[in-house]
C-alpha cells in the first residue's frame, strides 16, 4: 500500500484536506471554490471527493458521472477542463447511484455486503482506512495542489490516521472550515489535529455575512468573526472568510465557475484572498 502511495502521489507538490466538524458547512464548496481560484492563478489542481454520504462536487463541476477506468497505476481522474489542468476523482464515480445507500458500480461490487454491515453498525474506521487508500489508488500525475481530499463528514480524522500510519504526514495539510456560529466542532478537529501532529493550514470562515442579491451589500445576520477568534485562540493561522452569497450557491448549483462568471463580485475577491494566502503558506511551508 506504501508503494502505490508514494506512485500516485510522487508528483503532487501538496496535498490539502477540507475538513470541517460537521456537515452542510460548505466542504464541499470551498474546495470546489479554491481548486478553481488555484486554477485561475496557473495552478494544475486535483480535486478527491470522499464524501460517501453525498458526493456533490462532479455536479459542481458539471461533470456528471462519467464511466471512470483503472490504468496500471490507479483510477484515472477526469479532467474538467481541455488544458486538464483540474482533475477530479470523486468516489460518486465508483458508486450505482450516489443518491441511493453505498453501493459499488462495476469491478469494486463485491465490496458491497461488507460496506452494507459496517454502514448499518455505523462502523466508519475500516470504511475510512477504505477511502485512504482509494486517496492512494488514483493515478493523479503532476500537480501542484490537489486542493483537497474532501472528507466525508463524521470521521475525517480517520483518514488523517490512515496517512499517519502511511507516513505522509507532511502531506496532511488541513484547511478547517467553519461558519461563525459552529467553531465548536471545527475546535475539537484542531485539539486532534494537534494531538496527532498533524499540520494544520488554517481556518476558512464559511457563510459570513449575507450579501444581498439586489444591492451587493453583505450583512451579518449571524454572529461574525467567530473563525477568527477560533484560529487566534488555538494559534491556527485564519486564511479569510466567504459570505453567504446566493449568485455562489446558483452557479454551484448550475455547474458554472464562479471565479469566472463573478469576478468583480466581493465574494470572487474573497476568495482570491484565500488561495493566495493559501499558495503562500504551501510555498513557504
Ligand atoms: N458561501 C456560500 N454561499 C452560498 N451558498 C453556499 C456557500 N457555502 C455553501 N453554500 C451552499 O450550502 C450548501 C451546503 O454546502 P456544501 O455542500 O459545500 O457543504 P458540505 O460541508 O460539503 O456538506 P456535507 O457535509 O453535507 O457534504 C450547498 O447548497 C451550497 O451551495
Amino acid at each position: 500500500m506504501e508503494q502505490n502511495n508514494d506512485g500516485s502521489l510522487s508528483q503532487v507538490r501538496h496535498v490539502v484536506l477540507v475538513l470541517s466538524g460537521k456537515g452542510g458547512v460548505g466542504k464541499s464548496t470551498i474546495t470546489t471554490e479554491l481548486a478553481l481560484a488555484l486554477r485561475h492563478a496557473g495552478k494544475k489542481v486535483g480535486i478527491l471527493d470522499v464524501d460517501l454520504c453525498g458526493p456533490s462536487i462532479p455536479r459542481m463541476l458539471c461533470v456528471g458521472r462519467p464511466d471512470v477506468h483503472q490504468c496500471d497505476s490507479g483510477w484515472v481522474p477526469v479532467y474538467t477542463d481541455a488544458q486538464k489542468s483540474l482533475a477530479l476523482m470523486s468516489i460518486g464515480f465508483l458508486l450505482e447511484d450516489p443518491d441511493e445507500a453505498v453501493v459499488w458500480r462495476g469491478p469494486k461490487k463485491n465490496w458491497y455486503a461488507v460496506l452494507q454491515l459496517y454502514w448499518s453498525l455505523t462502523l466508519f474506521i475500516d470504511l475510512f482506512s477504505m477511502i485512504g487508500q482509494f486517496v492512494s489508488d488514483v493515478a493523479w500525475g503532476e500537480l501542484d495542489v490537489p486542493a483537497g481530499g474532501h472528507a466525508a463528514r463524521g470521521r475525517p480524522m480517520n483518514i488523517c490516521q490512515y496517512w499517519r500510519i502511511s507516513k505522509n504526514t507532511e502531506w496532511m495539510v488541513p484547511v478547517l472550515v467553519t461558519t461563525p456560529q459552529s467553531t465548536g466542532d471545527v475546535r475539537r478537529e484542531i485539539t486532534f489535529c494537534k494531538k496527532t501532529g498533524v499540520r494544520i493550514l488554517g481556518i476558512v470562515e464559511n457563510m459570513s455575512g449575507f450579501v444581498c442579491p439586489h444591492c451587493s451589500e453583505c450583512s451579518n445576520i449571524f454572529s461574525k468573526g467567530g473563525g477568527e477568534e477560533l484560529a487566534k485562540l488555538t494559534g491556527s493561522m485564519f486564511l479569510g472568510s466567504v459570505p453567504l452569497d446566493p449568485l455562489l450557491s446558483k452557479s454551484i448549483e448550475e455547474g458554472r465557475d464562479f471565479t469566472e462568471s463573478f469576478p468583480d463580485s466581493a465574494t470572487f475577491s474573497a476568495i482570491s484572498s484565500i488561495c493566495q494566502t493559501l499558495l503562500n503558506s504551501l510555498e513557504t511551508a
